[in-house]
């Protein structure tokens, strides 16, 4: 998938994702990265663009503390696709140290969005050590983030589905805070319990915690980045620099909406049958 940063080495006159468009000595992706868009060039097709020779190329999208990586990660449980979360790219290189990591830090700790530049390479590698598995399809969770990135992943290859998971806002900013994983074995808790009542003909609904096991329930640790003031803040950045991408693929006729009723139990039977799917175990709802 080194084609994904040939993209970005591009220096064609006129070109978009000439690297003179980026700001490359900044960690950050600002606002106005969005407003330079242009058009895309076109590229060799790097992977298997026909979908007969390969697996399914989903992209999830959602606010923060929506839940896409823990559905995310079930169905490509389901498929047998590997669970690609450029967030958890990111805190793999948080977990580093040296000035990379440092820099990156002071980015993700506000809330912001790290440049398209870094996201890019960070993905590129992953992907390649995809491909060098013999894995083929993937499910994408936090990426694409800006119109940029959808536009360069459009440019290398095709995206199926993109599923945009949506939950009401007072839930979101509760699960995000809720968030705990286990230091040890990389376990994802929630210990928020949310109980929104019925208001003013808006109907009722109850999240119930996902509680650690006791031998993680000492070792849970909380990200960095779940503080209400981060949170409420990349609330914020997703609103105005993600949003527009489900338009770019609602317009593309890709998107699935899907809003999640309420927890595990609910959510994830009606989410397989939104995609025509069918979990044979069935232990993922059992579980929950
Ligand atoms: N596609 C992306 N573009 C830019 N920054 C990203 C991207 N994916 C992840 N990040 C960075 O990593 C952080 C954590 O990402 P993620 O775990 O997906 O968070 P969230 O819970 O907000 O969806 C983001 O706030 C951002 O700083």
């Amino acid at each position: 998938m080194a084609v994904l940063n040939r993209v970005l080495r591009s220096r064609r006159p006129g070109s978009f994702f000439s690297l003179r468009s980026f700001r490359s000595s900044s960690f950050l992706n600002s606002e106005t990265d969005l407003k330079a868009s242009a058009s895309v060039i076109p590229k060799p097709l790097p992977l298997h663009r026909d979908v007969k020779d390969r697996n399914v190329q989903w992209v999830f999208l959602g606010c923060p503390g929506v839940g896409k990586g823990t559905y995310a990660s079930r169905l490509c449980h389901l498929l047998g696709v590997p669970h690609i979360a450029t967030g958890d790219l990111v805190r793999d290189e948080l977990a580093a140290s040296g000035p990379f990591a440092l820099q990156l830090a002071e980015v993700v700790n506000q809330g912001k969005l790290v440049s398209d530049e870094i996201i890019i390479n960070l993905l590129s590698k992953r992907l390649e050590a995809s491909a060098a598995k013999g894995e083929t399809g993937f499910i994408l969770d936090g990426f694409p983030r800006t119109i940029r990135q959808a536009e360069i992943l459009e440019g290398v290859t095709d995206i199926d589905l993109v599923v945009n998971l949506k939950l009401r806002e007072e839930a979101l900013l509760a699960k995000c805070l809720g968030r705990r994983i286990c230091s040890d074995c990389g376990g994802n808790y929630n210990v928020a319990s949310i109980d929104i009542k019925a208001e003013d003909g808006n109907p009722g609904m109850y999240m119930a915690p996902l509680l650690p096991p006791p031998q993680c329930a000492s070792k849970l640790i909380t990200r960095s980045d779940d503080t209400e003031e981060v949170v409420k803040e990349r609330l914020r950045i997703y609103n105005d620099m993600s949003q527009p991408v489900e338009e770019f693929y609602r317009s593309r006729g890709k998107l699935l909406e899907f809003d999640l009723p309420g927890g595990i139990p609910e959510s994830w039977p009606k989410l397989l049958q939104a995609l025509n799917l069918e979990d044979p175990e069935d232990k993922w709802s059992a579980a929950a």
